[in-house]
């Protein structure tokens, strides 16, 4: 409980304007009836058609699946890499889809039985996916997620903390099948490509990635292929250096393909389980940096026909729906095996990993929730949507 509480309180803004968006939408519908307080168990029964719901049916099998939880498990890994034999990050995701226990289980039935409530109607429908639509979740993933929530339960009377459960849940399944730490191969030196624009978190997630692996007894070795900035270059030391992993640089203006090809052969040399490869993120200018991540690859093919094993896209969650875009252009750019989302602390656009998810189906292998080097953890898709929703806030 830990994290969540640590994930809980950074992605406050999330859940505080989705908490706030949902009293709103409560109020709006309130009639006087809907605000009585409940009869006490000992008093007559009341002269209401249907009792006011304590539990939410369970989501009816029917509901289209945007992401169906029973993906096959393959599905998002690299389809022609190794067989994975180890997963690096220390807390692996729940296997337990969201609705079956576990934290949002422990969440239900948390509420007082005086709890305002609304009819869920078409109203109140549209209210929602237009504040979900706010939360950065894009519009075909809100219209799918509130009618998954709406399914075999129009006409019923609703309190705000059984709108947040059910949509916590539906976030949860969403994001199942993407929860992946990122896998560790037999092969070594595993080729770790890391891409994305510049200012996304790349060098801060490098240093981390490789501080957790080498605690998790790997040794790793650091290319800094941003060659062109030598800030970039510093600041991926620095990292190395708070990580205690060495980083191979090369002079200003280099060819990155070539540190790359140095690096491949220091590493095997080393003896070393991981390269990890900085890359530069110059979208201004998408056929030179097209060419240059080509270059990268074909280099380190010549010494190992299998790397990269893995394309790490860096993703600021702060860009919003402009993530979407980045995972677009990047796809064609390289190929992306996995996404680490940055700055999930203190942002109220964490609902763009949903869109995402839904959209790409590519795993989250981890996300930032901080500047140290303990600020990367891996995505549990029930912390998170118990976190995004505000559930358990109270
Ligand atoms: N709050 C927060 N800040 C982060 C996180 N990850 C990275 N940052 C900050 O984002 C800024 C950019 O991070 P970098 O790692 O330098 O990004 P980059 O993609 O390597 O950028 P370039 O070096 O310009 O290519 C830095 O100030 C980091 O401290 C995160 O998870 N949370």
């Amino acid at each position: 409980m830990a994290f969540f509480k640590k994930l809980k309180d950074r992605l406050f803004n999330s859940s505080s304007k989705l908490d706030e968006g949902l009293d709103a939408i409560m109020q709006d519908g309130q009639t006087e009836a809907d605000a009585a307080p409940d009869p006490q168990p000992s008093a007559p029964p009341a002269p209401v058609a249907e009792p006011a719901p304590q539990e939410i049916p369970p989501p009816p099998s029917e509901v289209p699946d945007p992401a169906p939880a029973e993906v096959p498990s393959g599905r998002a890994d690299p389809p022609a890499a190794p067989t994975p034999i180890e997963i690096p990050l220390d807390t692996p995701p729940s296997a337990e889809p969201a609705a079956r226990g576990g934290l949002l289980g422990r969440l239900l039935g948390r509420e007082s039985a005086k709890a305002p409530r609304r009819v869920l109607d078409d109203d109140m429908l549209e209210q929602l996916e237009e504040l979900l639509i706010t939360a950065d979740m894009g519009v075909d993933t809100a219209l799918r997620v509130t009618a998954n929530m709406a399914e075999g339960r129009m006409g019923k009377r609703l309190s705000a903390q059984e709108i947040k459960e059910l949509l916590a849940r539906e976030i949860a399944r969403i994001m199942e099948p993407v929860a992946r730490p990122m896998p560790i191969y037999a092969k070594t030196p595993q080729v770790v490509l890391v891409v994305g624009v510049n200012g996304s978190g790349k060098t801060t997630t490098i240093g981390k990635l490789a501080s957790q692996f080498k605690a998790a007894g790997k040794s790793v070795v650091i290319a800094a292929g941003d060659t062109f900035r030598a800030a970039a270059v510093e600041q991926l030391q620095i990292w190395g250096d708070r990580a205690g992993v060495p980083v191979l640089t090369a002079p200003e203006g280099s060819d990155p393909a070539s540190l790359a090809w140095d690096a491949m052969a220091q590493a095997e040399r080393d003896g070393a389980d991981l390269l990890m490869i900085d890359t530069a993120g110059r979208l201004q200018n998408r056929a030179d940096l097209m060419e240059e991540l080509s270059k990268i690859v074909r280099v380190i093919r010549k010494k190992d026909p299998s790397a990269p094993h893995n394309t790490l896209l860096v993703l600021d969650a702060t860009t919003g729906q402009n993530a979407l875009s980045q995972v677009e252009t990047f796809q064609k750019l390289a190929d992306v095996s996995g996404l680490v989302m940055t700055k999930l602390d203190g942002t109220a656009r964490g609902g763009v990993l949903v869109a995402l998810a839904d959209k790409f189906g590519l795993p989250i292998h981890a996300i930032g929730v901080g500047e140290q080097i303990d600020d990367l953890s891996p995505f549990d898709p029930e912390e998170f949507a118990a976190a995004l929703t505000g559930l358990g806030t109270e």
